[in-house]
């Protein structure tokens, strides 16, 4: 059985897009300004369409958005010529706050965000998405502009899983399904009725994120949602669902790193919450394996992920809030 309290916030926290109407969030957006980040590392193929959509409806038609900004995340095709010539402001993720020595990955380019830009919410929204419709955002900011005591909200959906050309509508979400969940229901239950608690579209107020740690590569979700509700509790917390998302599924070697990670970023808040004595795991080292014409080849991988204090704490040590021109 859920804890009360999960029962209770799963009832009255969990809305769906539909509550929220692009009209209704803009009524309810009065003088917040409100920026969209895409992460995105290789997505030329998808990252036009989903900067033409919001452009277009939540910029022009309803002016919800107030800025739409790409984190170019080390790219090696044209994400950035597509994203820029789509409409948005497109910053590549290693020239915001160069002079601290990089970090890599998804965490460190929602992190690097904060410091480039300006509204008071900020929505996240992967840059890989198949099916993407403005009610991805109305969705992720209508609790947060209606309800002062929201401060984060997560995305939900059904996740359809494609694999040789078949699509098998709710096997997605792998990772979700075999490792973070059954973590979460095991050490955080209060935190179990978050339906995709590594969904990456997520909106949170500025006052938030600059207060947290980011963790870098994909250990970035689990860890913000562990860290938020001990800063704001399960109630300052809301989900929305947005109906089906479709992306490009991973690999299982892919994603047995990303799994690696998510541990990695789990063990060191088992650590701080004192319900584990070591502050390192034994090994942040994966082997896997290849089959050869001789047998089997390991390939070692690194999962450690390392994480960024709360930007609030970097941008006081600066003299402005902003970083300054040209050392974006
Ligand atoms: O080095 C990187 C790698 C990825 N991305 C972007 O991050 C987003 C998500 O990455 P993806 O590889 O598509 O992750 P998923 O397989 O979709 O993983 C799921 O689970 C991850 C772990 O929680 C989350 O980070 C993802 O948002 C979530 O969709 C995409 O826009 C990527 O372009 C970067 O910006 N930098
Ligand atoms: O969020 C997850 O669980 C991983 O990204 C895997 O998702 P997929 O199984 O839908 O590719």
């Amino acid at each position: 059985m859920w804890p009360s309290e999960t029962a209770a916030w799963f009832a009255r926290r969990t809305s769906s897009a539909r509550d929220w109407p692009a009209p209704d969030a803009l009524a309810a957006k009065g003088d917040s300004r409100i920026s969209v980040v895409l992460p995105a590392r290789d997505e030329a193929e998808t990252i036009g369409g989903i900067v033409r959509s919001i452009r277009e409806s939540l910029m022009d038609q309803f002016p919800l958005v107030d800025e739409l900004v790409v984190i170019d995340s080390r790219s090696s095709d044209d994400t950035a010529l597509v994203a820029t010539s789509a409409g948005a402001l497109v910053v590549a993720q290693d020239e915001i706050l160069a002079d601290l020595p990089p970090l890599w990955g998804k965490g460190e380019a929602l992190w690097k965000s904060l410091a480039v830009t300006s509204g008071d919410v900020i929505v996240f929204i992967d840059s890989d998405i198949r099916n993407f419709a403005p009610h991805f955002v109305t969705g992720l900011l209508g609790p947060i502009l209606a309800d002062p005591t929201v401060s984060y909200v997560k995305a939900c959906y059904d996740r359809p899983l494609t694999e040789h050309g078949t699509v098998s509508p709710c096997e997605g979400g792998r990772v979700t399904e075999i490792l973070a969940r059954p973590l979460i229901n095991m050490c955080w239950p209060e935190l179990s009725g978050i339906l995709q608690p590594l969904a990456g579209e997520y909106a949170g107020r500025r006052s938030l994120l600059e207060n947290v740690p980011f963790v870098c590569g994909y250990g970035v979700e689990i860890g913000l949602l562990i860290d938020i509700v001990n800063l704001v509790g399960l109630d300052g917390i809301a989900q929305v669902d947005l109906g089906v998302r479709e992306h490009a599924n991973q690999s299982s070697a892919a994603l047995g790193r990303m799994s690696g990670q998510i541990l990695d970023t789990v063990w060191t808040r088992l650590y701080r919450r004192g319900l584990i004595t070591r502050q390192e795991p034994p090994s942040t080292e994966l082997a896997q394996f290849t089959r050869t014409a001789v047998g089997y080849r390991p390939n070692h991988h690194d999962i450690r992920v390392t994480e960024r204090p709360p930007m609030a704490d970097v941008l006081a040590t600066r003299p402005s809030s902003l970083a300054p021109e040209g050392e974006l």
